[in-house]
């Protein structure tokens, strides 16, 4: 029988730093988010960012927590419920890191008697600190506990055609009551070094005016090239004009150059640029999260008003939008009657 495993980030089990720090641990000590040697590794994380880190996190987490949890994790399982609905398969929700573990969710798969599983890694765009280290993780869980299970992964889906019009009316709804200067396509970051890493050519990437715009194999796996389609996308969807729409990148830690322009700094250019009033949306993430709800509703909120703008919306992710279930249950019936996945 056929069956769908969703997988999304995952959140710490409370806004604690008791909690937040093993959280942290498992997550910065993937090799594919810090991708450093073992040994280098070990002490970039447990020697120096988790002496000081899980306090902030915490107090960040504590701000955006649901009295049901963490936004992250809620929104995955209203999204699952929500699809389970609207498919005969059926369906399980696990997290990358955190309790909710992978197994786990293989493990309700199979005792539904699944054996063929379609992965969803809830990301529209490839990284290699998202993306991939899921499908690995779930190859790797597979190998160890599920050996007859056969695995379907579904390709990042930035640039279909359906998702974009489901994402581009979920902006069009939320935009129809805000006059707006400009809106901002904000990404969550990666390092620099992470997109080179990732070019199988090793000579297309040059994280340029002009690499991401020039066809390439290596926009496959391209996270720069595919957030900028996403946007190019959802401005033609919409009929934006070009001059009231950018892309910039958030969340970064410090240390590496990481993809520019970065968020922050454009919150602080806008305003100089008479662009007082800013719609902010943020397709990296299909549910929203510490990094949409604290960084961008709320940091981000401040820092453009004091930095003399007047407006600000945060347009909120696609989370369980009735027109975005659908499609995911699309995807995944199609796939179980003819074995056709979206492109
Ligand atoms: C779009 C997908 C994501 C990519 C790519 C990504 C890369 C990446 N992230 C970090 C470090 C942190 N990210 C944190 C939170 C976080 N990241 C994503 C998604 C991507 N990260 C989500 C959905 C969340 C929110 C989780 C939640 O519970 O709501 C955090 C934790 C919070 C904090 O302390 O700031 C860290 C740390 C790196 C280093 C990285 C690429 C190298
Ligand atoms: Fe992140
Ligand atoms: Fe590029």
């Amino acid at each position: 029988m056929k069956g769908v495993l969703l997988v999304n980030l995952g959140s710490p089990d409370s806004p604690t730093p008791k909690d937040v720090k093993p959280y942290l641990d498992e997550f910065l000590m993937d090799e594919r988010v810090i991708d450093v040697n073992k040994v280098w590794r070990n002490i970039l994380v447990r020697g120096i960012i988790l002496q000081t880190r899980p306090k902030k996190s915490a107090e960040a987490y504590s701000k955006i927590w649901w009295e049901e949890g963490s936004p992250l994790i809620v929104i995955s399982e209203r999204f699952a419920e929500k699809l389970k609905k609207q498919t005969k398969m059926p369906v399980a929700l696990g997290m990358r890191y955190g309790s909710m573990t992978i197994k786990k969710a293989m493990d309700e798969l199979r005792q539904q008697g699944v054996d063929e599983v379609l992965l969803v890694p809830l990301y529209p765009h490839y990284a290699m600190s998202s993306f991939e280290t899921v499908v690995v993780k779930v190859m790797e869980v597979q190998k160890e506990f599920f050996p007859n299970v056969k695995l379907t992964t579904l390709p990042a889906f930035y640039k279909n055609p359906d998702y974009i019009k489901v994402l581009s009316a979920s902006i069009a709804d939320s935009l129809k009551d805000f006059e707006y200067d400009h809106i901002l396509f904000s990404y969550h970051g990666i390092p620099e070094r992470h997109v080179k890493k990732s070019d199988p050519t090793k000579y297309h990437c040059k994280i340029d005016g002009s690499c991401c715009f020039t066809n390439s194999v290596a926009h496959n796996t391209c996270y720069r090239h595919q957030v900028y389609d996403t946007t190019e996308l959802v401005k033609a969807e919409l009929n934006l004009p070009e001059e009231k729409v950018s892309s910039s990148f958030q969340s970064r830690l410090a240390g590496d150059p990481w993809l520019k322009p970065y968020t922050d700094y454009e919150f602080e250019r806008f305003p100089k640029e008479g662009k007082k009033r800013l719609a902010v949306i943020t397709p990296a993430f299909v549910a929203d999260c510490l990094e949409t709800l604290e960084e961008i509703a709320m940091e981000g909120k401040n820092q453009f008003l004091e930095a003399g703008g007047t407006d600000y919306k945060h347009i909120p992710c696609l989370n369980d939008d009735d027109a975005w279930v659908s499609l995911m249950a699309q995807w995944a019936n199609n796939w179980e009657e003819t074995g056709n996945l979206p492109h």
